[in-house]
Formats: structure tokens, C-alpha cells, sequence
């Protein structure tokens, strides 16, 4: 059951006081129960390309739309180094609240949620239910608070006529930072400037919604199209996408990453999301961002987004929630999971000493790798195919010093080719990487059965998700070896009768 939420229409009005449009013939928003909070149902049968609501650009809440940076000068701005990943449109965020009704985004802000499911906010023993998987080291509280205190803090202090000293508690303390940097993370577009607009970007872009992490300096939107809302643009309407970030903590893209993209869409973030279930998305023209209908939907049902059809993992992290629907192989789940292996687990199953390499000629080729611009962590998805990266890691550091050094010479990592050897080893990776996990997938299952409080019922379910995924895999890898192995057998039995060598039949 979901209950009709009486500030829409309010909110409405004030979209269309503002330039925008909304047909609330079609639509209504609504609050589900539980963790899905308010979202938006259809009240009518609505075509597919149909223009849900209409949100003008000057309506977004961005760096570029506060007055803020004005205020403080652009060579301030840039010197507190606010232009660079999201501190600028926090603290821009922070302004606009403390204006209190003076605000244009006033009845906007007030709507916000202030409370996150997010691990941000877990308590020690919450996080430690989610030990094995990448969330923990992703989450970035400490960078963020970095942030915080090199950039905002100063820039501040700087100005008592901005910032009034007595309204700093309330409205820029590391709490408040914290809630604005989690509501960017969980609904912030990736809005692209529109050509004559002051940049010359693609004017067939498309907002993405969902960022990384507040400490990042950097939003990546080659996530945002796999796992954010993307804005698109095509000679209708293009749709916007969520500003979803990705993950990688200092990478120098994310330095090049142009931030002041990252903008609130008002109405837009209404909207929720589920794997595969997207029949709405944002489309951004000239001056205007438009939510428009991907698919016919039938009265009743819910509006979807998408936010990129994320793993459990990541939708926990951004967003404080996972999806769990039927898989095709029986029991639920989300089929976008996936798994990270770290290179030094890889690197941790290949045999030094004696049997293998020494020590420093392991160092020189994990080196040579990593200049070359090999991976430093791996990633098996659904499909269970051995990352062909972290094969060719595997064959790198098992070839003899004459193949090293013809290796090393053309500049070419090994191809990524399985035999049993190196199906052995990736076995070993996988069991090493479920090890890492506090707890046994039955353990798991057995726990999911009970009533777990949110937190840890969420965490559970990550982790699952990852194990079983690691279990299918080490079975897939098993039936190649085996397979692989009866070949061998075969073939060998064929040339003893044929009397040739097994060398010559090739
Ligand atoms: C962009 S907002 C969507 C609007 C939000 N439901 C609200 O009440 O304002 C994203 C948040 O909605 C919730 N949400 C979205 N999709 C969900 C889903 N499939 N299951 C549970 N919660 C979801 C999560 O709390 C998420 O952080």
C-alpha cells in the first residue's frame, strides 16, 4: 500500500512558478512502505515518449546555478580548491540552505532527506558484516572529511560576510557535510552544459545520475552510463541521466573530470529504481531537462529510473539499499552483481622460491605490469568468464625467463589462454577470495532466513551475492579442467592408435 504524499502538488506548483511543467494528470508521487520511500506511479495508461515533467536548467542546483561562487569570486573559488570534485556544490548546497526561505531552492532543500542507509553512517560492527567485499574501502569518510577541512572550513572562515559565524553549526558543521555529500551521492545528476551554454559539450550528451563518493574528487562518468542515469540527447528530447560517480579514488581522470556537471535535479530524484525495470529517463535540451516515459506504462505502476543497474554492493554504498529480484537459476538476487580480485591475491597463488620465480623476478614483471598499465584488481561478473586480464597476470608470471624477456621486448602482455596449470591457479585465486569473507554462503543463507535488522540484512545480502558468484565460477573453472582434461586424454588415446604424436597431429 502506498500513501498519496499531500507536498506534491505544492512542489508541483512551485516547478511550474519557476519555468517548469508537470502533468499531474499522469502522475502522482506516493510513499511506499519501507525502504523505497516516496516515488512516483502512473494514474493513467502512459505511452512510451511521453514528457512526464519538465525541469528548466536554471532550476538545477549546481555550482553553476548557485550564486554562490560569484559571491565568493572565481579566483577564490578555484584557489579553495572548490572547483574540483564536490566540495564546491556542497558547500553551495550548505549556502543555499542556510538562506533559509530567501533560497530559490528552499521548498526543494526542505524536502531532502537528512537520514541515510548508507554504510557512511554504519556503526564498527555494522561495516565488519561486509568484510570481503569492496564496500569498506570504498566508502571514504576520511578523504572526505579531508576535504572538509582543507577546502570548506578555510573558504569559510574566510568570509564572515557569507558565512555569519553563528549560523556555522547549523548549517556548516561536518555533520551537515556529511548529509549534503550523501544527498549528491544518492541523487545528483550529471548535467552537461548545452552547447553556447559556456562550454562546447556534445549536444547529444546525457545526465548521469549517481556519484562515487563526496571524497572523490571526481566524478567518472563511464560508470555513470553503466551505472548511473544518463542524459541523454537524441533530435527529440534527450534523456538525463543521475550523477553517479565512480569509485577510483584519485585517479587522474577524476582530476579532468569537469564537477561543476554534477547538478540536483529537482523531481527528478523522486524517482526510484530497480534492476532492469527502467520506463523513464531524463533527457536534457537546450534549456530545459526532461523526464520522459522509455516505455508504455500501465496505470498504477511505479515510474522508474534508472541508476545504472548497479551490483548490491554499489547500490548499498551510494544509495543504502540493494535489489533482489529471481535469478534465472533459481533464488533472488541481483543479477548485476559482481566481484572484485585484487592483483595481490592473483599475484599471492603463483609459486615463488624453488618452484618458481624468485621473489625479485616476481617484483620485476608485477612491476612491468603495472607501467604497462596491467589492472590492479579484476572483476568477474555474471557471465562467470575469467577476467582475461588477470589470465594473462597469471601467464606473465609463470613464463620462463627466455619468454620474459621476448615478453618484455615487443611490450605485450602474454594472451590470455587457459590450461589446466593456469585453471589450477585460478581455482586457487577464487577459494582464496571466498576466504576472505568472515562467513560461509550457508551461513549467509541461514541468516537470511531470520529477522536481521536493515543494516545487517543489507550487508548479508552483498555478501552473498558475491559468494555465490565465486561459487559458480570455481565450479565453471572445475568443469573447463576437467573437460580440458578429457580432451587430453582422448586425444592422446587417438594418436597412440593412429601411432602419431600428439605434436605431430597439430
Ligand atoms: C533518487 S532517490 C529516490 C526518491 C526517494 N525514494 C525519496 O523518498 O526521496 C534514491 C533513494 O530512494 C531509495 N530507493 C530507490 N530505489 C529503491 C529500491 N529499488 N529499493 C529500495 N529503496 C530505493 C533509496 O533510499 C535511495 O537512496
Amino acid at each position: 500500500m502506498s500513501a498519496r504524499d499531500t507536498s506534491f502538488r505544492a512542489f508541483g506548483d512551485w516547478i511550474q512558478s519557476h519555468g517548469g511543467s508537470l502533468d499531474a494528470s499522469v502522475m502522482d508521487v506516493v510513499t511506499f512502505p519501507g525502504q523505497l520511500g516516496r516515488g512516483a506511479i502512473a494514474l493513467k495508461d502512459i505511452p512510451e515518449g511521453y514528457t512526464l515533467f519538465t525541469i528548466p536548467r536554471s532550476l538545477t542546483l549546481s555550482a553553476r546555478t548557485s550564486t554562490l561562487p560569484n559571491l565568493l569570486g572565481p579566483i577564490k573559488w578555484r584557489n579553495y580548491e572548490l572547483d574540483k570534485g564536490w566540495a564546491g556544490l556542497i558547500l553551495c548546497m550548505m549556502w543555499e540552505e542556510a538562506q533559509g526561505a530567501s533560497s530559490k531552492w528552499y521548498p526543494y532543500l526542505s524536502e531532502l532527506p537528512t537520514e541515510f542507509d548508507t554504510p557512511m553512517f554504519w556503526k564498527a560492527d555494522e561495516l565488519e558484516e561486509l568484510r570481503g567485499t569492496s564496500v569498506v574501502d570504498k566508502i571514504g569518510r576520511e578523504e572526505a572529511e579531508r576535504d572538509y577541512y582543507k577546502k570548506l572550513l578555510p573558504a569559510i572562515h574566510s568570509r564572515q560576510d557569507i558565512f555569519s559565524t553563528n549560523v556555522i553549526p547549523e548549517f556548516y558543521s561536518l555533520e551537515r557535510y556529511h548529509i549534503q555529500g550523501s544527498r549528491i551521492l544518492s541523487r545528483s545528476f550529471q548535467v552537461e552544459q548545452w552547447e553556447g551554454e559556456g562550454g562546447d559539450k556534445d549536444e547529444n550528451a546525457a545526465a548521469d545520475t549517481s556519484a562515487e563518493s563526496y571524497s572523490m574528487d571526481v566524478a567518472d562518468t563511464s560508470i555513470g552510463s553503466g551505472n548511473g542515469m544518463d542524459v541523454d540527447e537524441d533530435e527529440g528530447p534527450a534523456p538525463a541521466a543521475e550523477t553517479h560517480h565512480p569509485e577510483q579514488e584519485g585517479s587522474d581522470d577524476e582530476d579532468e573530470e569537469d564537477t561543476s556537471d554534477v547538478a540536483m535535479v529537482p523531481m527528478a530524484d523522486m524517482l526510484n529504481a530497480r534492476y532492469g525495470s527502467e520506463n523513464a529517463k531524463l533527457f536534457h535540451e537546450a534549456t530545459a531537462l526532461k523526464m520522459v516515459t522509455t516505455k508504455h506504462i500501465p496505470a498504477g505502476e511505479q515510474i522508474w529510473n534508472t541508476y545504472g543497474d548497479l551490483a548490491n554492493s554499489d547500490l548499498l554504498r551510494r544509495y543504502g539499499h540493494v535489489d533482489m529480484l529471481p535469478l534465472p537459476g533459481g533464488g533472488q538476487g541481483n543479477p548485476a552483481d559482481v566481484v572484485e580480485i585484487r592483483a595481490d591475491l592473483v599475484i599471492s597463488v603463483l609459486p615463488v622460491g624453488p618452484v618458481g620465480l624468485t621473489p625479485d623476478a616476481s617484483k620485476e614483471r608485477i612491476e612491468w605490469w603495472l607501467e604497462e598499465g596491467g589492472d590492479d584488481a579484476f572483476i568477474l561478473e555474471d557471465d562467470l568468464d575469467i577476467p582475461e586480464a588477470m589470465v594473462s597476470l597469471i601467464r606473465l608470471l609463470l613464463l620462463n625467463s627466455s619468454e620474459w624477456e621476448k615478453v618484455r621486448e615487443k611490450g605485450k602482455p602474454p594472451k590470455p589462454k587457459v590450461d589446466a596449470e593456469v585453471l589450477s591457479l585460478v581455482a586457487q585465486v577464487l577459494r582464496r577470495r571466498l576466504d576472505e569473507y568472515p562467513t560461509s554462503l550457508e551461513t549467509d543463507a541461514v541468516l537470511l532466513n531470520q529477522d536481521l535488522p536493515t543494516n545487517k540484512r543489507h550487508a548479508v545480502i552483498v555478501r552473498a551475492g558475491e559468494k555465490s558468484l565465486l561459487h559458480r565460477a570455481i565450479e565453471k573453472v572445475e568443469l573447463v579442467k576437467d573437460s580440458q582434461g578429457k580432451k587430453r586424454r582422448v586425444s592422446a588415446g587417438s594418436a597412440e592408435e593412429t601411432g602419431q604424436s600428439k605434436k605431430s597431429k597439430r
